[in-house]
């Protein structure tokens, strides 16, 4: 477990350039020490503002894409291609333009996929492809990702673990089928808690005021029951990565120095 750090960014734009800028070193450095590198992205806007500034990064080919695993952190349970699944998303803005291995992208199954309607039975195949992943010195049943990144909505939710669902009890499954979301989709698929911390790194990125509390609630010891975004970190470093007006309730102790 690590500490959360947070910086802050002047405005929204800049906070997706610097996280661009941020991957891009994260995976060389993940790559020239372990010769791979693992990701796990997330859905909304913010988190798709990040891949496409990644996308039109100067330095992006810094990054061997052909030794990049891709994971999702959640997903919408809807058909291949909706423009509403966070895949779909991540494809438009920078998969689709880089030289990934397809054998190395690894999206959360969808309905029209080998398990039809059954979000559960795609929770566990994940798991499985998770596990297959995993190597004995990761001691966890995922992979250590080298980072993750999470969205937050503003009633705290990161991937698709919201306040006061059964997901956030759960202790042993890495991935679950999640039904009554309260934001749309209702039926999604979402890492757990521990599979999430599981990742070396774990980055949460917001943007704008509507997250401020959000952040402010997940960074004074609330209980990640309510607050989910207080139940996540990463093994070596955790980092809510903010922008001026999404940090602007920040707890005393981490109000930055020099941006705001
Ligand atoms: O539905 C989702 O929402 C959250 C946050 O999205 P935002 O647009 O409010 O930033 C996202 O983290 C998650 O991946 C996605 O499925």
């Amino acid at each position: 477990m690590s500490r959360p750090g947070a910086i802050v960014h002047p405005d929204s734009s800049l906070l997706a350039k610097a996280t661009a800028a941020r991957i891009v070193t994260r995976l060389v450095d993940a790559q020239t020490a372990q010769g791979s590198a693992s990701i796990v992205l997330t859905g909304g806007g913010i988190g798709i503002a990040v891949l496409t500034e990644l996308a039109a990064a100067p330095a992006r080919d810094a990054v061997d894409w052909r030794r990049l695993d891709v994971w999702w952190g959640d997903e919408r349970f809807l058909p291949t291609g909706d423009p509403e699944r966070n895949e779909t998303q991540a494809r438009a803005a920078l998969l689709d333009r880089v030289g990934l291995d397809p054998a190395r992208v690894h999206p959360m199954p969808a309905p029209d996929g080998p398990d039809g309607d059954d979000p559960e039975r795609a929770a566990e195949r994940y798991a499985d492809e998770l596990a297959r992943a995993a190597r004995p010195e990761d001691h966890s049943p995922v992979p250590a990702f080298d980072v993750c990144m999470l969205g937050i909505g503003p009633d705290s939710h990161v991937a698709s673990l919201f306040p006061e669902q059964p997901a956030l009890y759960e202790e042993e499954r890495p991935v679950v089928a999640v039904r009554g979301a309260p934001k749309p989709p209702p039926t999604r698929i979402s890492l757990t808690f521990p599979a999430i911390r599981s990742a070396r790194e774990v980055w949460v990125i917001a943007s704008g005021e509507g997250k401020a509390d959000a952040v402010r609630l997940a960074l004074s010891g609330a209980g990640p029951t309510q607050v989910p975004a207080a139940g996540v970190w990463g093994r070596s470093r955790t980092l809510f990565l903010l922008d001026r007006a999404a940090a602007s309730r920040l707890p005393e102790q981490f109000a930055p120095h020099g941006v705001m």
